[in-house]
């Protein structure tokens, strides 16, 4: 994300709406581009999905995130705000997989070879499925190599589905196959569109033996996104309001007014007008916010649905173990990560994340708690002998879209139907599923929009000169 000289037709008023990676994306973007841009932000803190909040001592995320080597555009956007530092992204692939009574058996690509065959030694060795159903995983990899994640026919089709015509039993799927697919796509297997995940192993893991890699913040997420991001965009000019709720954008004869709501958000606070506005809010408020005739589809939008996610958080006296992160098959627990660094605490904070948690989203944080921390001492032995010092739940309910067959059809593109009003969002239609890396690649096509709008409505008005 290297800024370019300023265009031409540079010093336009410009809006974004939403302080999330997409919003900030496209706010940098602009600025660059010699605009004056004003990001409004209804939160205290820009950052979107990916915030922090003090609890007691710690300072806790909203939810764990990692991403890959493959997430270019997020990685080009860390190193613009200086953040690359406050992450470790692993050498090489390398998962510890975790089962209740067994020793950890990790999967990793063997460096020196080439995608595909990177993981041909990890699938052939992976010791929690029998050697049929390894050499059935195997098959079903390279077959998955050539199904195309941009065609629509796929993005109808059951992932699960898809599994099953290719060989893969119900005891594959929980062992391999949605350790990645429920943390990448926020859904089982069995409800994800194949397309999806097509995008997910081929992109993530088959196509480039270093893809995969698994990147990880070594700060929390405010630390890592939020307040960099403020800081570089006032750097760059932009206004950053925070705490200004975005209640109303209508089109007028220069541009659009948007109107900011004021305290309970009953009167109208402020009022910008602006010659481009992008709304880079998630889709329920996009919905909202787009003027009527903008877009012929925003009453579908809602059957994007949302999935949660719920982290439980666990401190113990002393270590429990020394694994950075871990995956678990038959166990409650999916992924856990070692917060101990990241939160400068004493002894040993964990954060189990339970992702596609429809069942568990409701469930009273004195029963999660104790299952969990029950079902870590079931994979870490020292778990049981250490003394929980403190439990407590994290529960996102719209955590992402829910990634399931057909949806390709529901996601927007950037452009609307009025020429300088543009979406953005990681649920908008970037190919990618609802992640860090399609929040960020959203950001850069609504700039690609608006810029090349500001371009043509300055030809047009030469034009009527
Ligand atoms: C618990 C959890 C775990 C996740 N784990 C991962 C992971 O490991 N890897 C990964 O890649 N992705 C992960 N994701 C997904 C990732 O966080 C999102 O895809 C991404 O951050 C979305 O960015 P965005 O900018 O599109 O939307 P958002 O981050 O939702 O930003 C939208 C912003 O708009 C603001 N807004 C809304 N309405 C208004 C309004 N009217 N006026 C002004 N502002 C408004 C909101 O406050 C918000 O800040 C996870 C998400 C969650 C919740």
């Amino acid at each position: 994300m290297t800024p370019g000289p300023p265009a031409a037709d540079a010093g336009r008023d410009v809006c974004v709406v939403g302080g999330g990676l997409a919003g900030i994306t496209a706010a940098v973007r602009l600025a660059d581009a010699g605009h004056r841009v004003t990001l409004f932000e209804r939160r205290s803190e820009l950052g979107g999905a990916t915030y922090s909040f003090d609890h007691g001592s710690l300072v806790v995320d909203t939810g764990q995130h990692v991403f890959l080597r493959c997430y270019e555009r997020y990685r080009a956007l860390l190193d613009r705000l200086g953040s690359t530092g406050l992450t470790q992204l692993q050498p090489r692939f390398s998962v510890p997989i975790l089962a209740p009574g067994r020793a950890p058996h990790v999967l990793a690509r063997t460096r020196g070879l080439p995608a595909p065959a990177h993981l041909l030694p990890a699938l052939a060795g992976y010791s929690l499925l029998d050697a049929r159903e390894r050499w059935h995983a195997i098959r079903a990899a390279a077959a998955l190599r050539t199904v195309d994640p941009d065609d629509p026919d796929n993005d109808r089709r059951s992932f699960g589905g898809w599994l099953a015509d290719h060989g893969q039993g119900s005891r594959a799927v929980r062992r391999l196959w949605d350790l990645i697919t429920v943390a990448a796509l926020n859904t089982p297997a069995e409800h994800a569109s194949l397309a999806l995940a097509a995008r997910v192993f081929r992109t993530g893991l088959l196509e480039r033996a270093d893809a995969g890699d698994i990147g990880r913040p070594l700060v929390p997420l405010s630390s890592l996104h939020g307040r960099p991001a403020h800081r570089l965009l006032t750097r760059l000019g932009v206004r950053v309001a925070t705490g200004s709720r975005v209640e109303r954008v209508e089109p007028d004869t220069t541009g659009f007014r948007v109107a900011i709501g004021g305290a309970g958000g009953r009167s109208v606070q402020d009022e910008l007008v602006a010659e481009a506005v992008v709304l880079a809010v998630p889709h329920a408020a996009a919905a909202q916010l787009v003027p009527a005739g903008a877009s012929h589809d925003r009453d579908d939008w809602q059957h994007l649905g949302s999935a949660p996610i719920v982290n439980v958080h666990l401190r113990y006296d002393s270590a429990v173990t020394r694994l950075p992160f871990a995956a678990a098959v038959e166990s409650p627990v999916q992924w856990v990560f070692d917060r101990t660094p990241a939160s400068m605490t004493d002894g040993q904070y964990l954060v189990v994340s339970i992702s596609a948690a429809d069942d568990t989203i409701t469930v009273p944080a004195r029963r999660l708690a104790a299952t969990y921390a029950a079902a870590v001492a079931r994979l870490f032995p020292a778990a049981r002998s250490a003394r929980v010092l403190e439990t407590f739940v994290t529960r996102e309910p719209s955590a992402t879209f829910r990634q399931a067959p057909g949806t390709r059809a529901l996601r927007p593109g950037a452009a609307t139907r009025l020429p300088g009003l543009v979406l953005a969002g990681a649920w908008t239609d970037t190919g990618w599923p609802d992640t860090m890396e399609g929040a960020v690649r959203s950001g850069h096509r609504a700039a690609d929009v608006v810029l090349a709008h500001l371009v043509s409505s300055n030809r047009n008005l030469e034009g009527t000169r």
